[in-house]
Formats: structure tokens, sequence, C-alpha cells
């Protein structure tokens, strides 16, 4: 089992560049199924999520190139509709293989992808939207089987804002007979990278950034070349790691604009933090101050940043309240940082965070994706060495995060145990 070993203490000082956003490669490499031509995409990361879904559409019949961080896929000879669930199972986000199958080929039969420690993460709502827009759809022995002709336009209002259902219903309607509006859409920069991808490849989406995306069907679309938006979770997590330890970390090729909501809570710990067109600059010479934050869909403060905070937050003067709103179970790295010596309480969905001077090195396990990263930043702080073990939930979503780190000074090796 591979773990990581952190030595703290060490200010993170110097460059760091942002790779691809998971969050945006993943609905776009599922977004290849829509057209039997190439889909050429770039600044993909090279992350375990990434290979699972290159794995599942290979499986499909969907043929893969892959150079470094580009990756090229024709879903020309697509035969298999089908996402079993061994592969769904370690990854959420093969859910968004079933809209695109539906709308190109008329049928899909997707394991349905279950809760995960974060919480329960339903998807009925692609299945009202999908039935919405025409298609049968039933659960069978945990799969989401949909058969359907061309689908029909239709307006879809989800019962909440969500990112992967907007996705998904984006998706099903861009091939859709006549116009379909999606009310209440999720507004996240990685949707609008979607919007782009698939209106490169000819479909007609407007709307894409706002809560109302109004969507005109086309009978197909074509190749297209995309490069993938900057991984705007990655950024704040390294500019998390450099108030942590009080450093000085120039994150490159990111998109401020797409930040704001961090960015204005990184200020209000004290930290000096300097934007361009496509970089941050965080800087902190003082111990940081606490800051309270909650949760909700963008352009609020993200969920996927949360657990970062509270690392900052666990080592802030003062008490931070950190309120949870999109996810019941999202705190599981409360215990973790209680190891190295963190303060912290839960009150329903809110940790009450008591800053403490320092924290020290320990053995902790990671529990899910952003809880390793909070680790990983809690422990380049602590005083002394700590172990971070399961990083496989880190590399699903971040890459070659332990060099990136090494790079800016962190004492941070991968070892096998
Ligand atoms: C709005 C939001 O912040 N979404 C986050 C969510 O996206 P992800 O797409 O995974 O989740 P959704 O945005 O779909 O879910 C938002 C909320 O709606 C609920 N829900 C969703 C779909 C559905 O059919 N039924 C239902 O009840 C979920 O349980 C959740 O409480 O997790 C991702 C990974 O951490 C984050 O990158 C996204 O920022
Ligand atoms: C939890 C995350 O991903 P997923 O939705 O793939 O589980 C995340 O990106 O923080």
């Amino acid at each position: 089992m591979q773990k990581l070993r952190i030595t703290g203490g060490r200010r993170l000082v110097g460059e760091v560049r942002t790779s691809g956003a998971k969050n945006a490669a993943l609905p776009i490499l599922a977004a290849s199924i829509l057209t039997a031509e190439d889909l050429v995409l770039h600044n993909v990361p090279d992350l375990a999520d990434v290979r699972t879904m290159l794995k599942l559409l290979e499986g499909m019949g969907v043929s893969v190139k892959r150079s470094g961080n580009d990756v090229t896929l024709n879903a020309g000879a697509l035969t298999e509709t089908v996402a079993p669930y061994e592969l769904v199972k370690t990854m959420r986000a093969s859910i968004l293989t079933l809209c695109p199958l539906v709308a190109r080929f008329g049928s899909a039969s997707v394991s349905l992808p279950g809760g995960c420690a974060i919480g329960a993460r339903p998807v009925d709502q692609h299945i009202k939207g999908l039935r919405k827009l025409g298609a049968e759809v039933e659960i069978e022995h945990g799969y989401v089987n949909a058969k359907s002709g061309r689908l029909k336009g239709a307006r879809i209002v989800t019962d909440m804002v969500t990112v992967t259902g907007t996705e998904n219903l984006m998706m099903a309607a861009v091939l859709a007979e006549g116009t379909t509006v999606l009310e209440n859409a999720a507004r996240e920069p990685e949707v609008v990278d979607l919007a782009v991808c698939l209106n490169a490849m000819g479909a007609k989406i407007s709307g894409a950034g706002t809560p109302t995306m109004v969507i005109e069907g086309v009978e197909r679309l074509h190749g297209a070349e995309h490069a993938v938006i900057a991984d705007r979770i990655e950024a704040g997590s390294f500019m998390c790691a450099a108030v942590a330890t009080q450093g000085d970390v120039l994150v490159t090729h990111c998109v401020p604009s797409d930040m704001e909501a961090v960015i204005v809570k990184l200020r209000e710990t004290g930290a000096t933090v300097e934007t361009g067109a496509d970089w941050v600059r965080v800087k902190m010479d003082k111990r940081p101050a606490a800051v309270s934050l909650r949760t909700a869909p963008h352009p609020a403060f993200p969920t996927d940043m949360q657990a970062q905070f509270m690392a900052v937050n666990a080592l802030a003067e003062g008490t931070a309240h950190i309120t949870e709103t999109i996810f019941e179970n999202r705190f599981m790295h409360v215990p973790e940082l209680a190891r190295m010596g963190a303060k912290i309480e839960i009150e329903g969905h809110t940790a009450i965070v008591h800053g403490v001077p320092s924290l020290s090195g320990a053995d902790v396990m990671a529990t899910d994706l952003r809880a390793s990263a909070s680790l990983v930043i809690a422990a380049l702080a602590a005083n002394g060495t700590s172990t971070v073990d399961r990083i496989y939930h880190l590399d699903r979503g971040y890459e070659a995060m332990e060099a990136k780190l090494r790079a800016l000074g962190g004492d941070i090796v991968r070892i096998n145990e």
C-alpha cells in the first residue's frame, strides 16, 4: 500500500503549474460518445479517474490514443452501451456516459454509482430529466436501463443545483429534436467548459454559466479540438498549502476569476493574494486568522475546497465555523486532523474549528479525495513527520502532487509499506 511521508515545518516557496481539471475532463471525455468523428483533447490530467474513464470508453469500443496530456478519442465503432459495475463503483463520473449513449444510440445500461464516503449522492434528477426528454428509464439489478427513439427537447427544472446532472442532461439535449431549456442549471466553470467543447462539436448551447441554459438540438455532432480548463480545486489546494506553511507560492496556468470565493477567503486569513490573467500569488508571513465559510454551488464557496480550508483553520488564530451544505458526510477529515492536534467539534452540518498554534505530525488515513489534500496540507505545516495512508484517493484527482510540492520545498515522499 502506498503512503505519503511528510515532514512538516518548511515554508512552501516557488512556482507551481496547475493541471487540467478532473471535473471538466471527465464529462468531456464522456462527450466523445456523441460523435463518430475524432475528439482531440489537450490538457487532460494524468489521474486515476481519467484512466478509469478511458478504460470504460475503450470497453464500449471507443478508440483512445493518448500521448502525455493529449488524448484523441473516436467513438465511430462504439458497439457496447453498457457501463459495468466493476468500473462505475470506482468512479461516480461513469454515470456521465448515460445521456450521451441514449442520445446517440437510443439505449444505455449504466450501473448506478451508489453512495460514497461523502454522501448518498443520488442520480434521480438525471433520470427524471432523461424521462422528460422522452426516454424510458428503469432501474433493474443495480443498473439504469434507458431506451428511446430520438430524444425530444423539453423544459427541465431540477429540484436542486446538480453539476453532474446538468452535464448529463446537456449531453442528452444536444442531439434531441427541438429545444431544451434547463432551469436551475449548475454554473460551475466545468459545466461551461463542457458547453464550450460541445459547441465546438456543433452543438447549439447558450446560457452556460447562468441558471438557464437553452439547448437547440442538432441531428449530429462532429469532431473537434478542445483544451480542458485549469483545475481550480488543485490551484486552490496549493494556495491553502501556501497559507498553512506561511509560504510564498505563485500558482500559474489557472483562472483566478473562477476562484473568486476562495480568493476572498484566503485574503481573510491575512494572506496577500495577487492575481494576474492566469496566475495567483499567495504570500503569508504570519499565523492565519480563522475564517468561517459555508459551501454552496458556484459561484459560492466550493465544497471541494472545504477540507483544505479546514486544515488552514486548524492552525489559525481564533475560531471558525465551517458549514457544509452539499454533502451530508463530508467531515471525515475531522477525526484525522484531530490526530494531529486539531481541535474541532461537529454540530450537524457545521464544524467548529478552534485554531491551535501548531499541529504535530501523526499517522493519518485519507478517507476521500479532498480529505487527502487536507491531511497533506496539515502535515506540511505540522511539527515532525506524518504518514498519510490510502493515498489512492489523492491519486484520483491530483496530478503529480508530491512532485509539485517537493519542487516548492516540501519534504514529501511516496513510500511503499
Ligand atoms: C452543487 C455542487 O457543489 N456540486 C458538487 C458535487 O457535484 P456532483 O455532480 O457530484 O453532485 P451534484 O452537484 O449532482 O449534487 C449536489 C447535491 O444534489 C444532490 N443530488 C444530485 C443529483 C441528483 O440527481 N439528486 C440529488 O439529490 C446531491 O446528493 C448533492 O447533495 O460534487 C462534486 C465533487 O465533490 C463537486 O465538484 C461539485 O461542486
Ligand atoms: C469528490 C470529488 O469527485 P467525485 O465527484 O468524482 O467523487 C471531488 O472532485 O472532490
